[in-house]
């Protein structure tokens, strides 16, 4: 297998970014964060004064912005219209409406194909992570992983990152946001059938990583 691709989805916390990254950058293969362009067009709506409620007008106006994605997994990149959106994309406002914005099918439409394109031209194959990279994006992936773990300790390594943040509004937040992803019409977030499932409440970041490394040597040996 000379390419190869791998699709890591679940819920939020359960380590995704984190071990995609790693992964990637061990065997040298791009990484896209697909996550942060759902973030990225919910920004646009927010700063050109579209009311992310309002399923018609997020419709509307999803082709208007251009969201470009650097995929080096040692330093990923996403801009809005040429300027960088890393920053503004993980405020809690975001946050709050990029479940609104990621269930109108005309943008998850737009954001597939350019998710498809993105792997499409990974020359030495990619790590994509989301929410439905396998059971939707990329269906023919080589290898699919579904990351779990319980909300506690997804809340703990979410508060952990947000300075003063309180674990209890946190993990409602989360589970909020879950019950969004999980609810829409349009390729909720869901487990494809063939992927591995990783329970990883009580893995450290490093033994995920390394579990997810073998799953990739096996598929590739097998490929041989
Ligand atoms: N297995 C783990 N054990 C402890 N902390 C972890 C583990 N996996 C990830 N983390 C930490 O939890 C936080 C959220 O991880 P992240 O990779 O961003 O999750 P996701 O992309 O699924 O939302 C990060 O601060 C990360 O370092
Ligand atoms: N493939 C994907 C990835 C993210 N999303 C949406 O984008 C939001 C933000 O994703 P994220 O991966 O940045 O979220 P975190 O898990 O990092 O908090 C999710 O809550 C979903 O609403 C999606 O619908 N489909």
């Amino acid at each position: 297998m000379e390419s190869v691709i791998v699709a890591i989805d679940g819920p939020s916390g359960t380590g995704k970014s984190s071990t995609s990254k790693a992964v990637a950058a061990k065997l040298g293969l791009s990484y896209l964060d697909t996550g942060a362009q759902y973030r990225a067009i919910t920004w646009w709506m927010i700063s050109n004064g579209v009311d992310v409620t309002d399923a018609e007008a997020v419709a509307n106006a999803a082709s208007k912005p251009v969201i470009v994605s650097g995929t080096d997994p040692g330093r990923p990149t996403i801009t809005v219209d040429g300027a960088d959106a890393a920053g503004p994309i993980r405020t809690e406002e975001v946050t709050s409406k990029v479940s609104a914005v990621s269930a109108v099918p005309e943008v998850r439409s737009l954001i597939t194909e350019l998710q498809r394109s993105i792997a499409r031209s990974a020359e030495h194959g990619i790590v994509v992570e989301g929410r439905d990279i396998g059971t939707t994006v990329l269906p023919d992936a080589d290898l699919k992983i579904f990351l779990t773990a319980s909300p506690e300790a997804r809340a703990a390594r979410r508060s952990g990152e947000l300075k003063g943040a309180d674990v209890h509004a946190t993990k409602e937040a989360l589970i909020k946001r879950d019950a969004a992803d999980s609810s829409r019409k349009t390729s909720p977030l869901a487990k494809a059938g063939d992927a591995v499932e990783v329970d990883t409440t009580d893995l450290t970041l490093d033994q995920v990583i390394e579990c997810v490394v073998t799953l990739v040597d096996e598929k590739r040996t097998a490929a041989k």
